[in-house]
């Protein structure tokens, strides 16, 4: 399919950080689109939703945790040959809730120091990036 048809899929993205500093991770399913790669939770924005509403939605579905309050971090778009998505990452620094990985996948807390260490689909490079930058 050429770049002009390619549809492209808006994902909500959550970075849920806890007290300590720490993000919360969780590992893809082995038949999902980047199967096996570490990811922050979230999920598709489906017709009529919100990112914000999506990133709720997504959250309490697949960790358990119910955002209370959240902020824009960045949007990034990447083609992966088989799918292109748009990925509008809002960090989460309020919750109410355990996160815990509700679909059976996976998940940890870790300290941003060691978050490069994981490994991420590709369009997450600049948000690790932005995540360990100095002074973040
Ligand atoms: N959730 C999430 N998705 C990411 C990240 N990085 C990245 O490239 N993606 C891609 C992988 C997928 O193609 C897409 C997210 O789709 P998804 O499979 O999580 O969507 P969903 O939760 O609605 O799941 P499903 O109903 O389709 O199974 O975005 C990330 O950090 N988190
Ligand atoms: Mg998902």
């Amino acid at each position: 399919m050429n770049t002009e048809t390619k549809k492209t899929v808006l994902v909500a993205v959550g970075v849920i950080e806890n007290a300590t500093g720490d993000i919360f991770i969780c590992r893809r399913g082995a038949s999902q689109h980047q199967a096996n790669k570490w990811e922050f939770p979230g999920g598709k924005v489906e017709a009529g939703e919100t990112v914000e509403q999506a990133l709720t939605r997504e959250l309490a579905e697949e960790v358990g945790i119910t955002v209370e309050r959240c902020q824009p971090l960045m949007q990034l778009e990447h083609d992966y040959g088989d799918k292109q998505v748009k990925l509008a990452i809002h960090k989460v620094t309020a919750f109410s809730g355990e996160p815990r990985g509700l679909e059976g996948q996976p998940s940890r807390w870790v300290p941003v120091s060691k978050l490069a260490q994981y490994d991420f689909p590709e369009a997450n490079g600049p948000i690790v990036e932005k995540l360990t930058a100095p002074g973040a």
